[in-house]
């Protein structure tokens, strides 16, 4: 499993082709949820080539499922927040953790900033739901942390009710079909166009720098 925290990431060349981010809440088809908005509501926007991506998506799934997008684009110094915040619980936790082994498992939740796929408008966060707007159980809830769900947060948990596997099973179906690239350690996240989904699907360099 390959982490943002990975030296790999990081040495993947930025570039930015200039695409604008679009507000999916004035997307036909596309269901926005608001628990992660913010009062600019930065969190509802992606890039354009992540909206396609997200309505190819969402064509491809069985009748009467839809996308639950919950958080799109994230300002740096919203990520740093979650990133410090979350870091310092683990090592209130971990006292005995030495500092790469701190951040290493930091970055299973909360990417490190220089390379945060939200800050580049190309990550989103999302889930499943009925046509009624009821979310199907994916084994954890959204924004789960390995620490409290015991790692079942991991796409490839096998540790969860077997309707729980089989509703992400659709779900990374859809994404990948449409080009999108899951962070394992999160079976809600996907990205296109930044520079995890640059080095996992062998691409030079990103489509979208930070914003
Ligand atoms: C904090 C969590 N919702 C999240 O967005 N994690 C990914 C890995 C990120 O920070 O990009
Ligand atoms: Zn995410």
């Amino acid at each position: 499993m390959i982490l943002l925290s990975d030296p790999r990431v990081a040495a993947v060349s930025s570039r930015d082709d200039g695409e604008p981010l679009v507000d999916l809440r004035e997307v036909p088809g596309l269901r926005v949820d608001g628990r992660a908005a913010d009062p600019a509501g930065a969190y509802a926007r992606v890039r354009r080539g992540v909206a396609d991506r997200l309505l190819a998506a969402q064509r491809a799934l069985p009748a009467g499922l839809r996308l639950l997008v919950v958080e799109g684009y994230r300002p740096y110094r919203a990520q740093l927040d979650i990133f410090t915040g979350y870091r310092d619980e683990l090592r209130r936790r971990h006292p005995d953790w030495p500092a790469d082994r701190l951040h290493r498992e930091t970055t299973k939740f909360v990417s490190p900033v220089e390379v945060a796929p939200h800050s580049t408008g190309g990550a989103v966060d999302l889930t499943l739901c009925d046509a009624d707007g009821v979310e199907l159980d994916m084994g954890t809830a959204l924004d789960a942390t390995p620490e409290e769900s015991a790692d079942a947060c991991f796409t490839a948990a096998r540790h969860i009710p077997v309707s729980a596997w089989r509703n992400r099973n659709v779900l990374v179906a859809a994404l990948s079909g449409a080009g999108m690239v899951n962070y394992p350690t999160e079976w809600w996240h996907w990205s296109y166009g930044d520079r995890y989904w640059a080095l996992m699907t062998g691409v030079s360099h990103t489509r979208y720098g930070p914003l």
